[in-house]
């Protein structure tokens, strides 16, 4: 059967040197027109590194890259010219009100003034930001700028969206309403690609996904089929005071590793992994341990992590 689906960013065996430093070790993916597409990883996992390439901006050390069926060395302004890129920073023009952030961008693009001032409009109104149109940059909320950052990204109506650790710095509530933006963009049909630290969002938002460490791909799915291939259905956290885990790390873990496919011991907390916590639970009041708090919850990413590397994504 042929396969359909098409390729936006092709990429093998790609690499990233900074002189001696190897920060992209030779990674293959290809992400499919329509999909989230995200790259989960700690700090320096080289997700930022592997999507300045991908928004070429940044060459490529070694291998292929394909963007939009075009390589960044000899294509990079067309390239360009058709991405939608938020950077991690911030890099709005501070001077400016938020609407004319979004009409100059439009100039630089090539749009009449009227098509700036609707398409302005219309993008202010997306982000829920009509209200602030006349505000300068500066008087805005951490989430409202990243909202006026994706707004400007979207001027040119990109197909394809790189969004490198969109909510990092936000409050919860900015950080939902943000999801919900960008999950309006995913069914309207833009290609998103995503660099998190924050495994709830890859949850929420990425179809496909790919946990990085160390420069390279530790494994590739959607959240549920890792959590499927890496996890089990549950894990029941026994949760100890740091002078009891640190005392007796060991003998608590031993009296416990058989009740488990497999345990985790970090500093305040041992972590069963089984499918059935309940069962867990009952055998561990059996035994006569009496952790300070149990809690039985269902897999994240943030186990399939711990299971990959043996670190927390977020240390
Ligand atoms: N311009 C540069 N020069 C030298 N080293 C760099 C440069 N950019 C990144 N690095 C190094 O490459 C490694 C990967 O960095 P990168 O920013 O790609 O990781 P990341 O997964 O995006 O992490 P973060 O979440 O911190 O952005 C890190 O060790 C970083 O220090």
């Amino acid at each position: 059967m042929s396969d359909q689906r098409e390729s936006l960013v092709h990429v093998r065996g790609l690499r990233k040197s900074y002189g001696d430093f190897e920060a992209v070790r030779g990674i293959d993916l290809d992400v499919w027109r329509g999909e989230a597409f995200g790259f989960l990883g700690p700090n320096g996992a080289g997700k930022s590194s592997t999507m300045r390439m991908i928004g070429a901006v940044s060459p490529v050390s070694g291998g292929t890259l394909k963007i939009l069926g075009l390589d960044p060395a000899a294509d990079g302004p067309a390239i360009r010219a058709r991405l939608g890129v938020c950077p991690q920073d911030d890099t709005l023009d501070t001077e400016l009100t938020v609407r004319e952030n979004l009409t100059i961008y439009g100039r630089y693009f090539g749009l009449s003034r009227a098509e700036c001032r609707e398409r302005a409009d219309e993008l202010l109104e997306f982000v829920a930001l009509t209200e602030k149109a006349k505000v300068k940059v500066d008087e805005l909320s951490g989430g409202m700028k990243r909202r006026l950052t994706i707004a400007r990204s979207l001027v040119s109506k990109p197909d394809l969206l790189l969004l490198d650790e969109p909510t990092t710095g936000l409050d919860p509530q900015a950080r939902h309403l943000l999801w919900d933006k960008l999950f309006r963009l995913k069914q309207a049909g833009v290609t998103l690609i995503i660099t998190t630290h924050y495994m709830d969002e890859a949850e929420q938002l990425c179809d496909r996904l790919v946990v990085m460490d160390g420069g390279l791909i530790a494994a590739e799915g959607s959240p549920a089929d890792l959590i499927r291939d890496y996890s089990t259905r549950e894990v029941t956290e026994l949760r100890f005071g740091p002078d009891v885990m640190l005392a007796d790390h060991d003998a608590l873990a031993g009296k416990v590793e058989d009740l488990a496919q497999r345990i985790e011991v970090l500093p305040d907390r041992l972590l069963l992994y089984t499918d059935d916590g309940e069962h867990a639970v009952a055998q561990v009041h059996e035994r006569g341990l009496q952790p300070a708090a149990v809690l039985v919850r269902r897999s994240t990413l943030e186990d399939v992590f711990l299971r990959l590397t043996g670190r927390t994504l977020v240390d």
